[in-house]
């Protein structure tokens, strides 16, 4: 069979059609209800297989993986002309191709919690192993990285580089006249802006291409806060708690601490927040004496923000707080939404209720409604697809942020005009607000990958 997918030296393995009648089997078995008796976390049984993409299964059905793999299928028709594989390991799909199975080689291997569906849509949207393996590598040391202080003492290791400062940190004016840092990351071709209002990461480009959403009704003149990348609720998500709607971090003006390059070539500014700022705000905010810096980096792995709070008071203090992602997108009802199935949520839509996710399939969650969730205790890694472009985003985020929300506005009365291009995924620390006793140090953060 020619194969116009690459498949790793390392990972080459006898590919199998599946015919789409076992793949139809396979969801008539989900949809009929027959539990997955295969959890994450557990060890599998799992086929190596591959989806012959000439198959336009005219009976693969939509949803799930028959829906991504049409995708997948798309897209190596345009590359080669309806035909090649399409590697379909370590995917949550091969829960369903195990159920599929009809004789060939299998093998034992983990499945790890929470990654199922991360990987799956990752797997099926590029079909690099070795890139797979190096974000998931990535990821693992990013977590305790995003968990250390983040701005060390004079002469530690990271140097402020005023040498560099104008080949990879710009600090300048963007609309409105604001204070802005631009980062290049030259290696990877990335640039990111981030407006020392609300210390709002606004554009992050990954080549050309523009992760973030920006709203075309977005004010610049300081009165709200920036609707676009990544605006700061803290130290309030939400409406709860005594302060204004997701709090103030988003409202004020922060101070440009440091860029610095780091020697593995990241390139990185910190801004920083006090409870010494003039805004009512943070005077109103009972008094708390905080020190809070917000730090972003640019790597070749892509874009991490991290909030590290401190208590400088002798009063224990609380807050809820989330990184209020805007990403963009071509369609919202195109999208996926990977990590957040099987899980509780939080629907603020229906005065707040608990509702209990049943799908497990997989196949990502998907808005077609308006949408306002906050899932309590989401998996660690999530990510979302963007069908139509094949864009993925994954996220990671550290434990800190325990939870997740999902919104979209979905063309609600008065929502942003631009609601269908964008999604917000906001990791989040809600359900347990965080307390900091006096003196004690708090982090919270998030590594996002675009491919
Ligand atoms: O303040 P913004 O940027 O308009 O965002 C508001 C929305 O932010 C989301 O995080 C909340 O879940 C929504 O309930 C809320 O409406």
């Amino acid at each position: 069979m020619h194969s116009c997918w690459h498949m790793p030296q390392e990972r080459a393995v006898p590919v199998v059609a599946i015919p789409p009648v076992q793949i139809q089997r396979a969801h008539r078995l989900r949809r009929s209800g027959v539990r997955q008796q295969l959890r994450f976390g557990t060890v599998v049984e799992y086929s190596r297989r591959a989806v012959p993409c000439e198959t336009e299964s005219p009976g693969v059905s939509r949803g799930g993986f028959g829906e991504l793999a049409g995708t997948a299928l798309r897209r190596s028709d345009l590359a080669c002309g309806r035909r090649g594989t399409l590697p379909l390991r370590d995917t949550l799909w091969e829960r369903d191709l195990v159920r599929a199975r009809g004789g060939g080689r299998s093998e034992q291997a983990p499945v790890q919690s929470g990654m199922a569906g991360f990987v799956g849509a990752y797997a099926l949207a590029r079909s690099d192993a070795a890139a797979r393996q190096a974000w998931s590598a990535h990821a693992d040391r990013c977590v305790p990285r995003l968990s250390r202080a983040l701005v060390r003492p004079a002469g530690g290791r990271r140097r402020a580089s005023a040498a560099r400062l104008t080949m990879d940190a710009l600090v300048g004016k963007g609309n409105g006249d604001l204070g802005k840092v631009t980062l290049s990351h030259e290696t990877s071709n990335q640039t990111v802006e981030v407006y020392a209002l609300g210390a709002t990461v606004t554009s992050w480009k990954s080549g050309k291409e523009e992760n973030f959403f920006t709203s075309k009704v977005a004010s610049w003149d300081g009165s709200k806060p920036i609707r676009a990348g990544i605006p700061i609720c803290w130290p309030q998500f939400g409406p709860y708690g005594p302060l204004p709607t997701h709090g103030f971090a988003r409202n004020v003006t922060w101070k440009v601490l440091s860029t610095s390059t780091e020697a593995d070539g990241s390139v990185s500014a910190t801004f920083g927040l006090d409870s010494s700022n003039e805004s009512e705000l943070v005077k109103a905010w009972a008094g708390a004496s905080f020190d809070a810096q917000y730090s972003v980096i640019l790597s070749g792995e892509g874009l991490e923000t991290t909030l590290r709070v401190k208590n400088t008071g002798d009063k224990p203090f609380s807050f809820t707080f989330s990184l209020h992602n805007y990403f963009q997108i071509s369609d919202v009802t195109q999208t996926k939404v990977f990590g957040l199935d099987k899980l509780n949520y939080m629907d603020r839509l229906a005065n707040e209720a608990i509702v209990f996710e049943d799908d497990d399939s997989g196949a990502g969650v998907n808005v077609t409604e308006e949408t306002d969730r906050i899932y309590y205790g989401a998996p660690e890694e999530l990510a979302l697809l963007d069908t139509s472009t094949l864009r993925l985003i994954k996220m990671k985020k550290t434990p800190s942020l325990p939870d997740a929300t999902l919104w979209n506005p979905f063309g609600g009365e008065g929502c942003d005009p631009g609601w269908k291009n964008f999604i917000c995924v906001e990791p989040a620390a809600v359900k347990d607000p965080v307390k900091l006793a006096p003196g004690a140090e708090w982090v919270g953060g998030q590594l996002l990958g675009a491919e």
